[in-house]
């Protein structure tokens, strides 16, 4: 029997970085929230007397060796274990590579959760948010799902709770960034801007306040500590789905008067000045459906908004893909996924 798991993408909420520390790690502070744009991962593995790992994917440019962080937590997951087996492990890919959509590290977690269900076996989370982090730093995010508060070099991982799902528009660029090649461009910047070790500090420490202080603000908090799927009697849809769009829009209105950005906007940007030029389309100040909130995704390049429909979402995309004029551009309509959500929906049958 396979195991089929919907391996879903992430975007950050803001990110700031911190310095860089001894292990070449940078310190960081983001939110992330889960999005229900997904590959599927599919396992099969069965135990054996020595393990064999085989590993496909429908895209070219998908590693199908020990490169695949895929391939990395199911080799650490059997050690850990102590078992042997046959694995095989399928990737399909729907989601961009080097998008900063956490896509390649979402496989891994959809890999471990599909290897444990197929050898019939759960780890201990401790054990398992330990795996992820050693794979990469994206990964434990994916272990948890919804919005999570990201530390540490972003290994660190916090549920917070869920904003109602939000209507997103993702847009693809036709050029890929590379992770390291991002944070090396950023201390660049952040030496000649003459940042130290404690300004730096002092700036992830300003970003955690500023996502503290959407819990702080009594009766303003767009955060929604229950997330009752159960309607009121009497109400119809319109007023759930206009309650649910209220709470949303208050989440990340507070989130953008506490002047949350990311960081990486500001060495990806200059490098690929059509990203900043989609942002503004994205953002759509003054036109009709602007958006909510509106950002690079970790370090790119792909770009994301948050709108107040689906419809005003539909705009903002018709307003994006009347402008872009560069070929192999792509935008993508979907919405955040709270961490029931996410759950519910991860085993794709
Ligand atoms: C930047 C972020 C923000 O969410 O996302 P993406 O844009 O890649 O999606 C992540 O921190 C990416 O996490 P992930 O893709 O797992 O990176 P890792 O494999 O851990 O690290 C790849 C390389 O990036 C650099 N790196 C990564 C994380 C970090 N906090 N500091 C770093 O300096 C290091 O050079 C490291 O060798
Ligand atoms: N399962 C995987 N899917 C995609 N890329 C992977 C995977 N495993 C390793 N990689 C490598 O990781 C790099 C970027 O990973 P990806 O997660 O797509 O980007 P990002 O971290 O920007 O979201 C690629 O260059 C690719 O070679």
């Amino acid at each position: 029997m396979a195991t089929r798991v919907r391996s879903y993408s992430k975007i950050n909420l803001g990110l700031a970085i911190g310095p860089a520390r001894a292990d070449g790690f940078h310190a960081l502070t983001t939110l992330y929230q889960t999005l229900d744009l997904h590959d599927v991962v599919t396992v099969t593995a069965r135990q054996a007397a020595s393990t064999r790992l085989t590993l496909t994917s429908n895209h070219p440019r998908v590693p199908l060796d020990g490169r695949n962080t895929a391939w990395k937590i199911v080799e650490k997951c059997l050690e850990r274990l102590g078992v042997a087996a046959e694995v095989e492990v399928l990737i399909e890919k729907s989601l961009p590579i080097q998008g900063g959509m956490g896509a390649g590290s979402a496989n891994a977690a959809a890999a471990l959760i599909a290897l444990e269900r197929e050898l019939g076996v759960a780890l201990p989370g401790t054990e398992r948010l330990e795996l992820a982090a050693a794979v990469g730093s994206d990964v434990p995010l994916f272990l948890l799902g919804g919005a999570v508060l990201g530390l540490g070099r972003g290994e660190q991982v916090v549920p917070l709770p869920d904003m109602p799902p939000t209507a997103c528009l993702v847009v693809v660029p036709n050029v890929g960034v590379s992770t390291p090649q991002a944070f090396r461009d950023w201390d660049t910047l952040a030496a000649g801007d003459g940042l130290t070790p404690s300004v730096e500090h002092d700036r992830l420490m300003k970003l955690s306040l500023a996502y503290a202080s959407l819990y702080a603000e009594p009766g303003t908090s767009g955060i929604v500590r229950n997330l009752s799927p159960e309607k009121k009697q009497g109400d119809s849809d319109d007023v759930q789905g206009g309650v649910r769009n209220d709470l949303a829009e208050n989440t990340l209105l507070s989130l953008v008067r506490t002047g949350v950005e990311n960081d990486f906007e500001k060495v990806v940007f200059p490098a690929y000045p059509s990203l900043r030029e989609t942002k503004r389309l994205l953002m759509g100040t003054d036109s009709e459906a602007p958006a909510l909130y509106a950002a690079l995704s970790g370090s790119g390049s792909a770009l994301f908004g948050l709108y107040r429909s689906d419809a005003e979402a539909r705009i903002a995309q018709q307003r994006v893909q009347s402008a872009v004029t560069q070929a192999g551009v792509r935008t993508l309509l979907t919405e955040t996924l709270p961490r029931a959500a996410y759950w519910e929906r991860m085993f794709a049958g």
